[in-house]
């Protein structure tokens, strides 16, 4: 089956910061259509796989501090922090609209968003991450997530969909290049295991700790 633009949670366009705001204040979470841009997908993209195939991601791990763990049967991404000496140039760019947009959230919600930290993840065919919140037990520094797909051409036979578990049940949102999903980070989520490589970049906006 080709892939489809459907989505069960609010579409909104990138750049329509008063749309986003809105999702987010009544909905929780929404879909940016858009976002990155069509050359930016293709130049985070080939980045991601440079970085790849040069064995510059590491295996990323759950919790923090002395909870911090390697648990790969629970999350199978391989990261890399986008503001590394390592990335390409197109993370600066990125790294500068996901800025632009903690100031767009922050003037229509208050919600204090000091920074934002960002990496990018590849899923090697078969892994996925369990049923987590991105919001750390000892630390309600996340506030927002933002999952930004750089997959080209993905299939929705393939899998690999980020499951957000919502108050009316769970919703599956396929991994398209070109969309992000933004969403409240004390949401539950899971990233489904996909029969080929997934390719994405997971920001988070943060209160100072
Ligand atoms: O890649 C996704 O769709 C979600 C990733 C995620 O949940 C995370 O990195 O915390
Ligand atoms: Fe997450």
């Amino acid at each position: 089956m080709p892939c489809s633009d459907f989505s069960p949670i609010p579409d909104i366009a990138t750049g329509d910061h008063d749309a986003l705001a809105d999702a987010l204040a009544t909905r929780g979470t929404c879909r940016i259509l858009g976002l990155p841009d069509a050359d930016s997908t293709h130049a985070l993209r080939e980045d991601l796989l440079r970085l790849t195939d040069a064995g510059e991601l590491s295996p990323a791990a759950t919790g923090r501090g002395e909870g911090r763990a390697l648990q790969p049967t629970l999350r199978g991404d391989r990261t890399l922090w986008l503001d590394d000496a390592r990335c390409g140039a197109a993370t600066g760019a990125f790294l500068a609209s996901l800025d632009a947009l903690r100031v767009a959230l922050n003037e229509r919600l208050f919600l204090g968003l000091a920074e934002v930290e960002a990496h990018y993840a590849r899923y090697a065919p078969g892994t996925g991450y369990a049923r987590h919140r991105d919001r750390f037990r000892d630390s309600d520094a996340r506030v927002i997530s933002l999952v930004a797909y750089l997959n080209d051409d993905w299939n929705i036979d393939d899998g690999g969909a980020l499951r957000l578990h919502l108050d009316g049940g769970a919703i599956d949102i396929p991994p398209l290049g070109g969309t992000a999903v933004c969403f409240r980070s004390e949401i539950e989520h899971e990233v489904l295991p996909a029969a080929c490589e997934r390719l994405s970049i997971a920001a988070w906006f943060r209160r100072r700790p």
